[in-house]
């Protein structure tokens, strides 16, 4: 089933309607991203995006620095709008191992106050219709997203960190710290609770990103290059820790990385994006075997 669906996505930045459409039809004529930005001046961030994640998939988006993965990983929680297309989320996928409700009885579901997309699949949403309470609502419930450079508040401790998000539930204090306290469990760092983040370790600080966006209890979690900044031991652990959960918490992962070994790693499947174009979606495998142009087989020539 999938979860999460890309239509015809274009973004052209920094320009008006008129100006978008005289990039999006030399786009549509072949012309790559950087001969669009020098005939019209406009960046590219992707043109004609494609991509169906499926439920409780880890899906990577790859490709080299200026390809559009961050544009892309940002159109799913909005907080980049596309220029041209359609984004359905199916919010009627609840995340398996809702530790969130076991503790409080106070957690809405998605289905109270998100509008159902009419024609589509069960409860497919278009989210680029949603309101600005709808899309507050849907950040909240169903997608939490995990950042490169940890975006923890420093004056905060670990506990408090994680648990923030939490308050928008009305959950009491102690409920709030009962569920960030399971996750930081979970993550390895139970001891650490009354730390702040600047006595962390990257990594460390790291887990608490992860502990943090995990409380949520969101059925989508968007990764963007979060294991980037860690050195290579820290970050193998990290990804060994992640494809752990997935396998017991059953998440929609999506996960941005530039480094393909990441990619073979923790994907079930991988998109590479290229110039703002998805050049091709497949398993590991299927890019090996059957990749669908120079560039793939590039990323994947080392892998034979
Ligand atoms: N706010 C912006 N304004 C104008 N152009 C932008 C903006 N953000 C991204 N771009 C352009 O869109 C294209 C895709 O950028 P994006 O950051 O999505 O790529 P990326 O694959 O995530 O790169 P990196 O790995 O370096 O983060 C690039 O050409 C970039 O310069």
């Amino acid at each position: 089933m999938n979860h999460i669906q890309l239509e015809n996505i274009s973004k052209i930045y920094n320009a008006s309607h008129a100006q978008a459409k005289m990039a999006l039809a030399l786009l549509a004529e072949g012309m790559d991203s950087i001969a669009v930005k020098e005939q019209t001046g406009y960046s590219v961030g992707l043109y004609d995006i494609n991509l169906a994640v499926k439920a409780g998939e880890l899906h990577c988006i790859m490709g080299l620095s200026g390809s559009g993965k961050s544009t892309l990983i940002r159109h799913i929680n909005r907080l980049i709008d596309p220029t041209s297309g359609k984004i359905l989320v199916n919010t009627d996928i609840n995340a398996k191992n809702s530790v969130n409700k076991i503790v409080s009885n106070s957690v809405v579901t998605n289905k109270d106050a998100l509008p159902i997309e009419k024609g589509e699949p069960s409860s497919a949403i278009n989210i680029l219709a949603l309101n600005d309470k709808e899309l507050q609502h849907y950040r909240q419930q169903t997608v939490s997203m995990v950042f490169q450079h940890f975006g923890l508040v420093p004056h905060m401790t670990v506990i408090q960190n994680v648990a923030y998000g939490l308050r928008v539930r009305k959950m009491s204090i102690k409920e709030r710290h009962e569920v960030a306290r399971h996750w930081l469990n979970e993550v390895g760092l139970s001891n650490l609770e009354r730390s702040y983040p600047d006595e962390l370790s990257g990594g460390m600080q790291q887990r608490v990103g992860l502990a943090r966006a995990l409380a949520m209890d969101n059925p989508i979690l968007l990764m963007d290059e979060a294991f980037s900044a860690l050195d290579p031991l820290i970050r193998a652990q990290l990804q060994d820790q992640l494809l752990e959960l997935q396998a017991r918490l059953n998440k929609t992962i999506v996960f941005i990385t530039h480094d393909i070994d990441e990619a073979i790693k923790v994907g079930q499947r991988i998109s590479i994006l290229n110039g703002g174009r998805l050049v091709q979606t497949g398993t590991p495998s299927d890019l090996r075997h059957n990749p669908t142009d120079e560039y793939v087989a590039r990323f994947m020539g080392a892998k034979h």
